[in-house]
């Protein structure tokens, strides 16, 4: 569907980005994501232009994202909403399910073992099966999380771009916005939500239903009333919000 380019930011807006596929481009790993200098400093100029009302809400876990973006001193919602990080080295846990971690990911690495090409991400609060080196396993993946989510019915399925994940059930992208609006020095601003996947469609409805809009980058159904066509787009968004 044709939607139109986002007005530029007001700068009263607080500001949710997506990672993957949004602010960098999708990579054949998860490891291989290209984080430049460039992108830093547009993070840190927007943070500052919104008065800190910046937060990345990815599907990363925190410690994975802050690995990648290096000096980012920012808000950063994680794994899908289970946790939430103010600042470099603080990381709460928004909602816990109780995973047993290291067996999760054991089981994972058990049943991926016949076929090498699959990717095995351990999270903190769950597992990723990435098929991006050959999507013909991509019905052996989808079956195998099928199954695996039987087993683990405290865990919910997560389809993702190339990958399947088992994450906790109970928190989102946009109970993670919605909490983040509760708190400085986001309440009270208006709220823009960007994202490349089905992931990010709650938390675009929650950006609009309080009177805020979102971004689709990339093609696809969305509920976002704006699209831009690619990270790139995005980034010559952002910098010209903030000329
Ligand atoms: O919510 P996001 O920040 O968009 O994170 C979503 C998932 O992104 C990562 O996987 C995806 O990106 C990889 C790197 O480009 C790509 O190789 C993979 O195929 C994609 O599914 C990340 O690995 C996941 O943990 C995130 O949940």
């Amino acid at each position: 569907m044709t939607l139109p380019p986002p007005p530029l930011l007001p700068a009263q807006a607080a500001l949710f980005l997506d990672f993957d596929g949004c602010l960098v481009e999708i990579a054949p790993r998860p490891d291989a994501v290209v984080v430049t200098q460039a992108l830093r400093d547009r993070l840190a100029a927007l943070r500052d232009r919104q008065d800190g009302a910046l937060a990345l809400i990815s599907g990363r876990d925190v410690a994975d994202l802050r690995g990648h973006l290096g000096g980012f001193s920012g808000m950063i919602a994680g794994s899908h909403g289970s946790e939430l990080s103010p600042a470099p080295g603080l990381i709460d846990t928004l909602h816990s399910v109780g995973v047993d971690a290291a067996a999760l990911h054991a089981e994972a690495h058990a049943l991926a073992a016949p076929h090498p090409a699959i990717l095995v991400e351990e999270k903190p609060h769950g597992v990723a099966l990435h098929y991006r080196d050959d999507p013909s396993l991509q019905g052996f993946v989808e079956r195998t999380m099928q199954d695996m989510a039987t087993r683990h019915p405290h865990l919910m399925l997560q389809p993702a771009k190339m990958a399947m994940e088992l994450r906790p059930g109970g928190v989102g992208k946009d109970s993670a916005l919605a909490h983040l609006m509760t708190l400085a020095p986001f309440a009270g601003r208006v709220p823009v939500f960007a994202g490349d996947d089905t992931t990010d469609e709650p938390a675009m409805a929650e950006a609009q239903s309080r009177g805020g809009f979102a971004i689709k980058v990339g093609d696809g159904p969305t509920a976002a009333r704006h699209r831009l066509s690619d990270p790139a787009a995005l980034a010559d968004w952002l910098d010209a919000s903030l000329t």
